[in-house]
């Protein structure tokens, strides 16, 4: 089970959460969240993280241009995109990328195609809101190419069990307050989430 911890914005929690077994970091380049992160306050985090842990860039509704900028500006090495009006032209992005489908009913799931996604609650404020998926909308379905997020913690990673999905993606589950997270519960996140089967 791959394990991302989003919304990094200081340089104690990336190690912290580094330092508990996350795979990935996410920084959130959206002007308008409570975890904002300037893309060269991120690079100067990057920059002091061991390696082979992967950096991932979080863009809402932003075009290729941007994100290409912002991720080689701050050494991002996948950009997480949500794209509700299809700003983004994925063939000219330098970066790898993975899509965010935003699910709001059931029938969104036919949003998914060969590729890997994050899939994630639909949240109006876009995103790190808390907010759950229906697990059961995941009963017949392939979740080997899916990261699942919304509203996960160490206290319901347990019910994840059995669908095989390839990987978790937490924020707000993680933080003592928005824009800050806590060791402890990143500790206790990926214990449970190494427990998954
Ligand atoms: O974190 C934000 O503030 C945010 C703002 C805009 C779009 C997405 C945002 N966060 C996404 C995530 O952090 C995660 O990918 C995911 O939604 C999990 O969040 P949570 O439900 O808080 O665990």
């Amino acid at each position: 089970m791959k394990i991302k911890i989003c919304g990094i914005t200081n340089l104690q929690d990336a190690l912290d959460a580094i330092e508990a077994g996350a795979d990935a970091l996410g920084f959130v380049f959206y002007s308008k969240s409570p975890r904002y992160i300037d893309p060269f306050e991120a690079r100067k985090i990057v920059d002091a993280i061991p390696p082979f842990v992967q950096t991932v860039g979080l863009f809402v509704n932003e075009n290729e241009h941007y994100i290409n900028q912002v991720c080689a500006n701050a050494k991002m090495q996948l950009a997480q995109i949500i794209d509700d009006f299809n700003y983004t032209d994925f063939e000219i992005l330098d970066v790898k990328y993975i899509k965010v489908l935003r699910i709001k009913e059931k029938n969104d799931l036919n949003l998914i195609d060969d590729n890997f996604a994050l899939v994630d609650a639909f949240v109006e404020g876009f995103g790190g809101e808390g907010k759950r998926l229906a697990l059961e909308w995941f009963d017949k379905i392939d979740c080997s190419k899916l990261i699942i997020a919304g509203g996960l913690t160490s206290k319901n990673l347990n019910e994840l069990s059995g669908y095989g999905f390839y990987g978790v993606d937490v924020s707000s589950g993680v933080e003592e307050f928005k824009g800050k997270k806590s060791k402890l519960k990143m500790i206790e996140f990926v214990k449970e989430a190494n427990e998954i089967i």
